[in-house]
């Protein structure tokens, strides 16, 4: 994989990634070594995606012992793990750093946010009960993606609780801004006739930007359009999909939301945040969309009695 990618790389670069591609394997594989003699000496698994992973592992490879397909390499392992940092560290970081940028132009939905951070939990520790109760932050709905299957499947893992705000941020600003994928076989979608084998990307960014979609409104920042449920914003339509979609999508999007709205929570119980004068919007694709000169913004502490 790494070769295919770094094709057209020059050669001091391609070495450099394949030295940190040898490095993380290295520290990983260091990592599992240790866990795995810990967990074989009776050690009890910890609350972690490592140990999570081995025991499962251990647990179906005890149990169909003699079928060596059975359970997963160290390779397999060390993937997991990698998927899970680039997919889960990137994406989220992403949506924080657009959702400060966005309150900082809207104070007035940063001061909605903060009114109902602070009435749920004053300047306690945000707790996942009261997550719940966080209604401008997060609300109930009723979820709708492609297909029944993916309904289903959205519908029976994950909380009905989102957030406003978050997919607000998520519909304007979506952290990967493009799916790509490979038709296996012919297929007749719409007028289009896609012969196996063609590759195509879905611009998700500008199905979330289209007016036709989404109203005249599409390009503004406006959480309350999300405040009846994702299905009457989207009109019923697949206008938004920020993890994905189908058998694929994204393993973590409720860990994710669960993982942002606590720290939006933590940050807007003791800082106001608003735009630096130096700030420049430019959002720019680099894996993720990112600010491309930065988040310059001013973070003041808040005047809360309570701090
Ligand atoms: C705002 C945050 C996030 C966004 C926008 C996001 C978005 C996505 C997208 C677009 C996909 C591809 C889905 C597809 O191809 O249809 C994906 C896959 C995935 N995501 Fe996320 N993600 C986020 C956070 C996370 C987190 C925190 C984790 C893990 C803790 C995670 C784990 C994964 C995994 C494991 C996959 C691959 C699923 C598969 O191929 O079966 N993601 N994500």
């Amino acid at each position: 994989m790494v070769m295919f990618t770094c094709r057209f790389l020059p050669s001091p670069l391609k070495r450099r990634i394949k030295e940190i591609s040898r490095d993380i394997r290295a520290s990983l594989s260091d990592m599992i070594e240790k866990r795995e003699k810990a967990l074989k000496g009776g050690e009890a698994p910890k609350d972690n995606l490592l140990d999570t992973l081995l025991e499962s592992n251990r647990k179906e490879i005890e149990e169909h012992g003699k079928n060596k397909k059975v359970g997963m390499t160290i390779e397999d392992v060390m993937d997991e793990c990698k998927l899970f940092y680039v997919a889960g560290q990137e994406t989220t970081a992403s949506l924080l750093v657009w959702t400060m940028i966005v309150l900082s132009m809207y104070p007035d939905w940063q001061a909605r946010a903060r009114e109902e951070v602070l009435k749920v939990y004053s300047n306690r520790k945000p707790d996942f009960d009261g997550l719940h109760h966080l209604k401008i932050v997060s609300f109930y709905h009723g979820t709708l993606f492609f297909n029944t299957f993916t309904y289903n499947y959205m519908f029976s893992i994950f909380s009905q609780q989102t957030t406003m705000i978050f997919y607000e941020v998520l519909r304007l600003y979506p952290p990967i801004v493009v799916f790509h994928r490979q038709v296996h076989k012919d297929v007749k979608l719409g007028n289009l006739s896609l012969p196996a084998g063609v590759k195509i990307a879905l611009p998700l960014v500008m199905v979330h930007n289209d007016c036709k979609l989404w109203g005249d409104d599409a390009k503004e920042f406006k959480p309350e359009r999300f405040s009846a449920g994702l299905l009457k914003a989207t009109n019923g339509k697949a206008s938004f999909f920020p993890f994905g979609g189908g058998p694929r999508i994204c393993l973590g999007q409720n860990f994710t939301l669960l993982e942002a709205k606590v720290t939006l929570s933590m940050i807007l119980q003791r800082f106001s945040v608003e735009l630096s004068p130096t700030y420049v919007h430019a959002p720019c694709s680099v894996i993720s969309l990112q600010p491309q000169y930065g988040a310059h913004v001013i973070l003041r502490k808040v005047e809360n009695k309570k701090y």
